[in-house]
């Protein structure tokens, strides 16, 4: 990858070998020209700092997974993993790399919820958010609320509706977490998020471009409510 001593090039891929072609592509929409883009972005918020967090994309039967333990900042489209979502088996393995410790619950998201691409940071305001509620956030009467879908039925959520996040025990080991998150999805249809106390955010969405819309205005709606308990004022207003 970019940020290690060998300083390979990546003008220099060989598209003939090792299923490089599933991974290189000059158009800055192929998924993993798109997971480096936005890993960058979400560094400059502090959603993946520290190696934590990552991006995953779900497109044409292949899951787009990035190395686990890297700059995640720093990630060039050859140091991608592609998994065929059918089999679960990898199509193209990078050397010397692991696959992310998210895969199975990148996974576990994309058959349960058809989803199409998966956020997860370790955003500060989730992590707070996660040690001041109990089993869900909970918020309402916001503007911002109205860019979260309602998912049981069509159409996002209103600005007066109750925003409803649920929030999942953190484990020892990331891969623990996939029974209780797999669980938590089925028991919770309308939601397109799950909190992990003390870890940050899992987000999903139809597509890459609209679980950004709703990382980031959860994560608007996390630190607000953050600065709202600091002031006593009740997240959710009574009708
Ligand atoms: C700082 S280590 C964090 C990891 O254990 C995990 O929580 C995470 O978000 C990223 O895992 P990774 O395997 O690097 O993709
Ligand atoms: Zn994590």
């Amino acid at each position: 990858m970019a940020c290690c001593e060998c300083h390979h090039d990546e003008t220099a891929i060989d598209v003939t070998v090792n299923n490089n072609h599933l991974i290189y592509s000059k158009n800055p929409k192929h998924p993993a020209n798109v997971i480096c883009e936005l890993c960058r972005l979400f560094y400059t918020s502090g959603w993946c700092t520290g190696t934590g967090g990552g991006v995953s994309i779900r497109e044409d039967g292949k899951a787009y997974i990035a190395p686990s333990g890297v700059h995640k900042e720093r990630m060039i489209p050859s140091d991608m993993f592609v998994l065929d979502t059918d089999t679960k088996e990898y199509l193209r393995t990078p050397e010397g790399y692991k696959a992310s410790a998210c895969t199975p619950l990148f996974l576990d998201i994309y058959r349960i919820r058809d989803a199409g691409a998966c956020i997860h940071t370790h955003s500060q305001n989730a992590v707070m958010c996660t040690l001041l509620f109990d089993k869900y956030f909970e918020i309402s009467n916001i503007e911002q609320i109205k860019a979260i879908p309602k998912l049981t039925e069509t159409g996002n959520l209103w600005y007066s509706d109750k925003l409803v996040i649920p929030i999942l025990e953190n484990t020892e080991r990331e891969e623990e977490l996939s029974d209780s998150l797999q669980q938590c999805i089925k028991e919770n249809p309308g939601t397109t998020a799950i909190l992990v106390r003390r870890h940050g955010i899992f987000v999903w969405g139809p597509n890459i471009w609209k679980a950004k819309v709703y990382t980031e205005a959860l994560d608007y709606l996390l630190e607000l409510a953050i600065k709202m308990k600091q002031f006593g004022i009740p997240t959710v207003k009574e009708k």
